[in-house]
């Protein structure tokens, strides 16, 4: 119902579990990642990012994150290879961040978190109708995670920081055509992969995780673009910078991370 789960004191990460038990659950993320302990598997193969015809239609501010959504009605931009057994279709790619010069990573690698995190979200339609009912499967969702770290800035993260404050206010929402998320990813696609779930309620275990080990720069000043970003509406008195959106490392219990390479 609405508002029921945020990243405050009153309603952070530690307290989902109170309307969402399956927090709790024995495939939740994201995780600290060991690269020591990922077992390098050779029958992984390459992923392969077919995104040349994708369609993006808008950006918008849902109250937790800032989200591109994209055009899904058929397998013009999908993500295949891998872990993965069947073509998973683009739906929208979001990302999560920190406070001014803090971290704000949701996967950590060693311990280490990265100023910020971008998941680029996709479903499994060729065994699903809808992109609701493959949230729920355990083979439903695939996520690609790309670290963000501060340095130079990024020639193609102007795009999307200069449409920010076009979506300020919870449940803004504004055109966001021809946008392809290509121009987002590192030199290199080698991944760590394992089993897990949504990192946000209602956190369901349908997540085969893509995370690529190369970050990508951008510099601080594109970084506090989305920080001027608001977790509230317009019509709310109480303004909330958006900051410090993730979730913290899960417990692994007894999962398995694979390495590409
Ligand atoms: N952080 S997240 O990728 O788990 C995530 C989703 C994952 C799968 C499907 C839908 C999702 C929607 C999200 C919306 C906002 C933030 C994270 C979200
Ligand atoms: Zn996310």
């Amino acid at each position: 119902t609405g508002h029921d789960w945020g990243y405050g004191v009153e309603d952070g990460p530690s307290l989902w579990h109170q309307n969402y038990p399956i927090a709790k659950g024995s495939r939740q993320s994201p995780i600290d990642i060991l690269p020591q302990t990922a077992s390098h598997d050779p029958s992984l193969g390459p992923i392969a990012l077919k995104y040349d015809q994708c369609t993006s239609i808008n950006i918008a501010n849902n109250g937790h994150s800032v989200v591109v959504e994209f055009e899904d009605s058929d397998d013009r931009s999908v993500i295949q290879g891998g872990p993965l057994d069947n073509p998973y279709r683009l739906k929208q790619f979001h990302f999560h961040w920190g406070g001014k010069g803090c971290r704000g990573s949701e996967h950590t690698v060693e311990g280490h978190s990265y100023a910020s995190e971008l998941h680029l979200v996709h479903w499994n339609a060729v065994k699903y109708e809808t992109f609701g009912e493959a949230a729920t499967a355990p083979d439903g969702l695939a996520v690609l995670g790309i670290f963000l770290e501060t340095g130079d800035d990024h020639r193609w993260l102007h795009t999307i920081t200069d449409a920010l404050y076009m979506v300020k206010f919870k449940g803004s929402v504004t055109n966001f055509k021809s946008f392809n998320p290509k121009c987002l990813l590192p030199s290199s696609l080698h991944y760590w992969t394992y089993l897990g779930s949504l990192t946000t309620p209602p956190l369901h275990e349908s997540v085969t995780w893509i995370v690529l080990k190369e970050p990508i720069a951008v510099s601080e000043k594109q970084m506090s673009k989305f920080r001027m970003l608001l977790f509230t509406g317009e019509e709310e008195d109480q303004r909330m910078r958006m900051e410090n959106n993730f979730r913290p490392p899960q417990p692994l219990k007894g999962r398995k991370v694979r390495s590409s390479n």
